[in-house]
C-alpha cells in the first residue's frame, strides 16, 4: 500500500454537532433528483444520488449529463464558508455525492476536466458512514486507501489528478448512509459559453 504525497487529511474539520445537523440536512432535507440518466440513447443507473450547484456563468462537463446546475443552498454557502475560510481560497462549485449505503460507489476516475485548469485543489468534506478512498498511480497501477471519516477535509492537492485516479468502492457491509461534497473551482475562462 503506498501513501500519497498530494492527499491531506483533516481530521475533524467538522465538530460532531456540525456533523449532525449538516448529515440531517443532506439526508432529510436536500432535494436530490432521480438517479436514472439516458447516454448515447441508453437507460443508466448512477449508483449513487447526486447533485451539482455552482455560482451563476460556471458551466461544467462532467461526464455523465445529470448535472443541471443548482443554486447555492444556505447549507452549501454556509459549509463553502467555513472550508474557503479554513483554506483561504475560493471555490465556485461542488459536487454533491449522497451514497445511500454501501451498494453505493464511484468508480475509478480522475477529476480532470480541462475546465479545472492544469493544477485543480479539490477539497472534499465527507458526513456520515466512513468509506475508504482507494486511489491507484495511473502509470504503474500502485495503490493505497485512506479511510474518510465523519467531519474530515480532504484536500487533494495537484497534481494529484494529474497522475492518481480515486474511486470509493462498492461494501456491502455498510448499511449506512454517507454524504461527499467535492469543492473546485471551474475557471471561468474555459467554460463553455452559455447557449
Ligand atoms: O465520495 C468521495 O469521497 C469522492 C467523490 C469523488 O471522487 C467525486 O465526486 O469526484
Ligand atoms: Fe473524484
Amino acid at each position: 500500500m503506498v501513501a500519497c504525497d498530494e492527499l491531506e487529511l483533516i481530521e475533524g474539520f467538522l465538530d460532531a454537532e456540525d456533523c449532525g445537523r449538516f448529515l440531517d440536512y443532506f439526508l432529510h432535507r436536500h432535494e436530490w433528483p432521480d438517479n436514472r440518466y439516458a447516454f448515447a440513447g441508453r437507460q443508466f443507473v448512477l449508483p449513487r444520488l447526486q447533485t451539482w450547484h455552482a455560482d451563476a456563468g460556471i458551466r461544467y462537463s462532467y461526464s455523465n449529463n445529470l448535472l443541471v446546475t443548482r443554486p447555492w443552498t444556505d447549507t452549501l454557502s454556509a459549509i463553502r464558508r467555513k472550508v474557503e475560510n479554513r483554506l483561504a481560497y475560493r471555490f465556485n462549485s461542488v459536487l454533491v455525492n449522497h451514497y445511500r449505503n454501501g451498494d453505493d460507489f464511484v468508480g475509478w476516475h480522475a477529476d480532470n476536466e480541462p475546465e479545472l485548469g492544469e493544477s485543480p485543489l479539490i477539497a472534499s468534506l465527507s458526513l456520515g458512514a466512513v468509506r475508504p478512498l482507494a486511489f491507484q498511480r495511473k502509470s504503474n497501477m500502485e495503490a493505497g486507501q485512506l479511510l474518510l471519516p465523519s467531519g474530515s477535509l480532504l484536500l487533494m492537492r495537484p497534481p494529484f489528478q494529474s497522475h492518481w485516479q480515486h474511486s470509493v468502492p462498492r461494501d456491502q457491509r455498510i448499511g449506512t448512509a454517507r454524504i461527499n461534497l467535492t469543492f473546485r473551482n471551474v475557471c471561468r475562462a474555459l467554460a463553455a459559453p452559455v447557449q
